[in-house]
């Protein structure tokens, strides 16, 4: 299993800072509001003890005495309203942020995803792409929402209360913040004890579940019908046992500290301080005991946002990693379009110079291959399973470039031609067909929004598909998995109208008759010898007997070319091609890629 490359990911600070660029100035002045709002805020509790040392301090209060009171009440709910609408405005401000960020990442995501070669989807878990395109942008809520805004109030409650105690008395306002950075270093302390190595564990293991979630549920059909549901269920049941011991090393170090962290800071804690030593103060005549009052109130007033600092910061962990994540999807390689104009292909021959191609980089899956499709011929490949077939077809179609060697249309370099102008000149059918959650219409048009009714009915026909639409309810308006519930064999020539509504000059074949059943496969069969008219055609055969009219025949071994030739001529030649007929069976109608069935 793949998971998207984190190794070379940016370090996660500078993966945040990119992933929120965009949006820096919305939370710089979502937080300054939502500092201005805590600051506020705290106001009343100031409001509360400057009462209480006027009405307590000032006994007998005279008429000035109470206009300043007055003065209090109404500065404190001004104040307090005030407040609560900077919070208000903030929190506002950081989720227009948020929806910014999240719709630009998501497009962002898109459009890189629709540049990066092809080849680079069926090295990925389906797993991987969802997580990092739909959940770790969701996760990054957090950080932008809800982080900046909290932080802000935070600080703002922190310097406004800090000001008016140490306006008070400077030695209570040490003994009253001190519970404060205490708070930090233990918490600071828990978080180092997570540790890198821990919290990118966590992270993968994360990841591991959610692939083996969807390829779960992916492979359910084939683990009822083959009854391994207990093997099947294994690598799900193994993701989670191992995000359990993941998980415990995770919070183990975190709960006792995090425990103290919050102990300190709690309300109760930070006014038995003030209490402790207000006492002790009064008794050394530092302070009145009517002194004590601004303490008790404001100080535990920084408690609420602190605490809630505390605990969004694991969720600012988390949205680090998923922006590392994200951050490593935008930056996977595109596959390199040509600068300034495309070149123009002169003419569809298609040609492989010494082409070797290699996944990894160390194992060679095609080797030296020279090959030429002329114009208006057949060119079979055929070969055992894993020969290099459909990674030779995927080659023609750029899914990846050539590791060494290069391709030619009509004497172009494949990396000289736009991909829009190289899917014009190569069609392709493949062995894995996909449909979209759209109208039959639009599946079929994929390639050419732009064609008339007409020209997808016409495409249909060709595809032997037609009459299948129109006997649908919304004939071909319906909708592929509502009211248009397709066999395998019908989605390929679903496929083949695709393919034939672009009319490229090229098409590519691969395993097109994979799916079928006898009835579809003479349907399909006939729809690509009608598709065929005319191009040049490369087919992957994975039925000997299907290309005995080829014009030519390439046997592949082991990712080089062992023979080429006309049936005839191979035949002739006794050697790779004969044996993949002797292997086919006496009928030939199998590949020598088949496996043999035998039923009961
Ligand atoms: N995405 C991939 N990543 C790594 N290796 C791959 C990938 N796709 C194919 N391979 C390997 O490359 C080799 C050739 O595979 P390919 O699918 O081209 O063979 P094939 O002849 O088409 O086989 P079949 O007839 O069974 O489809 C195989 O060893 C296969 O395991």
């Amino acid at each position: 299993m793949s998971t998207i490359d984190m190794t070379d990911a940016p370090g996660s600070t500078r993966a945040v800072a990119r992933i929120l660029r965009p949006i820096r100035w919305r939370l710089l002045f979502a937080a300054i509001l939502a500092a201005a709002g805590g600051a506020l805020v705290l106001v009343p509790l100031a409001g509360i003890a400057e009462i209480g040392r006027l009405v307590l301090g000032e006994q007998g209060a005279a008429a000035a005495a109470q206009a300043r009171l007055w003065h209090i009440v109404a500065v404190s709910l001004a104040s307090l309203f005030m407040g609560l609408m900077l919070v208000l405005a903030a929190e506002f401000a950081a989720h227009l942020a948020d929806n910014r960020l999240t719709h630009g990442l998501r497009m962002a995501a898109a459009q890189r995803l629709s540049q990066v070669p092809l080849g680079w989807f069926t090295a990925r878990a389906s797993g991987d792409v969802k997580q990092a395109m739909q959940d770790d942008i969701g996760t990054l809520h957090e950080l932008t929402a809800h982080f900046f805004t909290t932080a802000g109030r935070t600080i703002g409650a922190m310097i406004a209360a800090a000001a008016y105690l140490f306006a008070t008395d400077w030695r209570m306002a040490i003994i009253a913040l001190l519970p404060f950075p205490a708070f930090h270093m233990v918490f600071g302390a828990a978080k180092k004890a997570i540790g890198t190595e821990n919290m990118n564990r966590f992270v993968a293991g994360q990841a591991r579940i959610e692939n083996a979630v969807v390829e779960f549920v992916n492979g359910i059909p084939v683990v009822k019908a083959f009854g391994t549901t207990g093997k099947a269920h294994q690598g799900y049941r193994s993701a989670v046992d191992a995000f359990l011991s993941v998980f415990l090393d995770f919070t183990r170090p975190l709960v006792a500290p995090l425990a103290n962290a919050n102990a300190l800071i709690a309300p109760v804690a930070v006014l038995g301080v003030i209490l402790c030593f207000g006492t002790a103060f009064t008794a050394l005549g530092w302070i009145r005991p009517i002194d004590i009052l601004p303490f008790a109130l404001v100080a535990p007033g920084i408690s609420a946002p602190m605490m809630l600092l505390g605990f969004i910061m694991h969720a600012v962990a988390n949205a680090t990693g998923a922006a590392q994540r994200v951050q490593a999807l935008l930056d996977t390689p595109v596959l390199p379009q040509p600068v300034g104009k495309s070149a123009c292909p002169d003419g569809i021959e298609i040609r492989l110079h010494d082409v070797s191609y290699s996944y990894d980089g160390v194992t060679p899956v095609l080797s030296g291959i020279d090959l030429t499709l002329r114009p208006g011929t057949v060119t079979a490949i055929v070969g055992a399973s894993g020969s290099g077939k459909s990674t030779l077809a995927r080659l023609l179609l750029r899914f990846f470039d050539p590791t060494q060697g290069h391709i030619t249309l009509g004497g172009v370099d494949l990396r000289a031609v736009q991909s829009q102008t190289l899917y014009r000149h190569v069609g392709f059918v493949l062995q894995d067909v996909r449909l979209i959650h759209a109208s039959i219409t639009a599946n079929i048009a994929l390639g050419r929004p732009s064609a008339t009714a007409e020209e997808v009915a016409a495409a249909a026909r060709i595809a032997n598909i037609h009459d299948r639409i129109m006997a649908l309810p919304r004939g071909y308006q319906s909708v592929v998995g509502e009211d248009a519930r397709l066999s395998g064999g019908e989605q390929q020539r679903i496929s083949i109208a695709r393919a034939m509504l672009i009319d490229p000059p090229v098409l590519v074949l691969d395993e097109a008759t994979a799916a079928a059943d006898a009835r579809n496969e003479a349907d399909i069969q006939e729809a690509l010898a009608r598709a065929a008219e005319g191009r040049t055609l490369l087919v992957i055969a994975h039925r000997l007997d299907t290309i005995r009219e080829a014009d030519a025949i390439v046997v592949l071994d082991r990712g080089r070319i062992a023979e080429r030739g006309t049936h005839a001529a191979l035949l002739r030649q006794d050697g790779l091609y004969v044996r993949l007929w002797a292997m086919a069976g006496s009928d030939g109608a199998r590949g020598a890629t088949d496996l043999d069935t035998k039923t009961c």
